[in-house]
């Protein structure tokens, strides 16, 4: 039988790790009421179960989507990250699948910016430490080692939507910003990219890496990375936890080569609030950390929730995947008065024309159509009057390379 367009209500949403209710409020009020709103990440055999009904699936950073999850997500046609990364997904294994994933690409970087930029200001004047004695009552009235911001040097590693804002904010403040990124990059105000990564090391004050991650930034912050900072020099990490080796980090903090480090990100980090931070970096004084709250202020949380659930709606209602990480994108208008047919095929040639083969030989009339391929997947979006669409799909749906159909009205 072909997967034909559901009763609104009967589509379930499994919204994971507390996502802003801005989400659930936006999806209520466009018909989708049957939503699993869960306030953490889930263990894997948990997430099995909640997900094997779901068509739907919100996550934020901390929920691994592999190849195993997906397996046991059948329903599943999409995947929403409220969040900027998607490291957490196994994108090819959603890709083979048909199954599109959506992020917010924009939405948290001012958070982001605005915190790293309080944290320099704060660690170069000690208050870290300063704070952590009067709490206990003691007085450490001192200028030593205390340092203004202006003038200094930030170095800025991944010069992307959020180096690039930081970059602005902390020129505003009077610092010398300098970047380095893989790709060449327009500079913004007087920002000067450098092309090795050791000579930014030793010239800036302040290091704060914006990069995702990847293979390539898996670890890229090693001992010999530290080794290469200037003396003195500080650490700013609100990436992700895998690209700092933080027992590095923690040795250079103990030897006095670092005056200190904000980390917002770690390899491990707890599945929930009820759950034990362990870092070899706790009691450091002169560390800032922060549980992976660079992007969770109610301003970006609640643009997050909005912005995700728009682009579910959108897929759901209408088959649009405008900025999908993985799939080919297709913005579509509506389809008043007749039946879509959804087709998702492995890209290999052919198919766009068995599929037309198909219409015309049962006289079946497009008012519409649509394609889009990329380097896997082809996405083929038709438009058809009401009585020929169960049909239409029961053929289409035999043809070799099919990944899955859905019928919308
Ligand atoms: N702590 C938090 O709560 C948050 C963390 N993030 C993290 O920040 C990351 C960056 O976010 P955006 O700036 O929005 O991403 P973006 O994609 O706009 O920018 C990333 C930049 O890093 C560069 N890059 C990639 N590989 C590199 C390498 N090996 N060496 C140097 N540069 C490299 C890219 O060319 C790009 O310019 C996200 O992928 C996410 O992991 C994002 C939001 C919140
Ligand atoms: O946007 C990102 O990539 C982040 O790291 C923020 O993750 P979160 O939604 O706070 O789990």
């Amino acid at each position: 039988m072909p997967e034909i367009s559901l009763d609104k209500s009967k589509i379930r949403f499994l919204l994971l790790e507390g996502v802003h209710p801005s989400a659930v409020d936006i999806l209520k009020a466009s018909g989708y009421t049957n939503i699993d709103y869960v306030t953490t990440s889930l263990p894997p055999e948990e997430l099995k179960e909640r997900i094997a009904d779901a068509r739907f699936v919100g996550i934020r950073s901390r929920t691994q989507l592999t190849e195993e999850i997906f397996d046991a997500a059948k329903k599943l046609c999409a995947v929403g990250c409220f969040c900027i990364g998607t490291n957490q997904v196994e994108l090819p294994a959603a890709t083979r699948r048909g199954i599109p994933v959506f992020n917010a690409p924009y939405s948290n970087t001012r958070s982001v910016a605005e915190l790293v930029l309080a944290e320099a200001i704060l660690l170069l004047r000690g208050i870290p430490e300063k704070n952590a004695v009067a709490h206990e009552g003691g007085w450490q009235k001192t200028a030593a080692h205390s340092h203004e911001i202006r003038g200094k040097k930030l170095g800025i590693i991944g010069y992307g939507n959020i180096g690039s804002q930081l970059s602005i904010m902390a020129e505003a403040l009077g610092m010398e910003v300098h970047f380095y990124d893989v790709v060449t990059k327009l500079s913004m105000g007087n920002a000067t990219q450098v092309n090795d990564l050791n000579t930014l090391l030793g010239m800036c004050d302040i290091v704060s890496l914006h990069v995702p991650e990847t293979r390539d930034t898996q670890w890229m912050f090693d001992e010999a990375q530290f080794a290469a900072m200037k003396d003195n020099s500080i650490l700013i990490n609100a990436s992700r936890g895998s690209v700092v080796v933080i027992e590095a980090l923690a040795e250079y903090l103990k030897n006095g080569k670092l005056l200190g480090a904000a980390i917002d990100v770690f390899p491990e980090e707890p599945r929930g609030n009820d759950d034990e931070f362990i870092s070899p970096l706790r009691g450091m004084k002169n560390v800032i950390l922060t549980p992976h709250i660079g992007g969770s202020t109610q301003e970006a949380q609640e643009n997050i929730g909005r912005e995700v659930a728009e682009k579910f709606i959108m897929y759901s209602d209408i088959g649009t995947t405008l900025s999908s990480v993985n799939f080919p994108e297709v913005a579509l208008p509506a389809h008043p008065g007749k039946h879509r047919l959804l087709h998702i095929h492995q890209n290999i040639p052919g198919i766009l024309g068995q599929i037309n083969q198909i219409l015309s030989d049962n006289s079946i009339n497009i008012s519409g159509q649509y394609l889009q391929t990329n380097e896997s997947v082809g996405y083929v979006v038709i438009d058809v009057d009401a009585e020929h669409s169960e049909m239409a799909m029961q053929k289409i749906r035999q043809i070799e390379g099919t990944i899955r159909c859905r019928v919308l009205y």
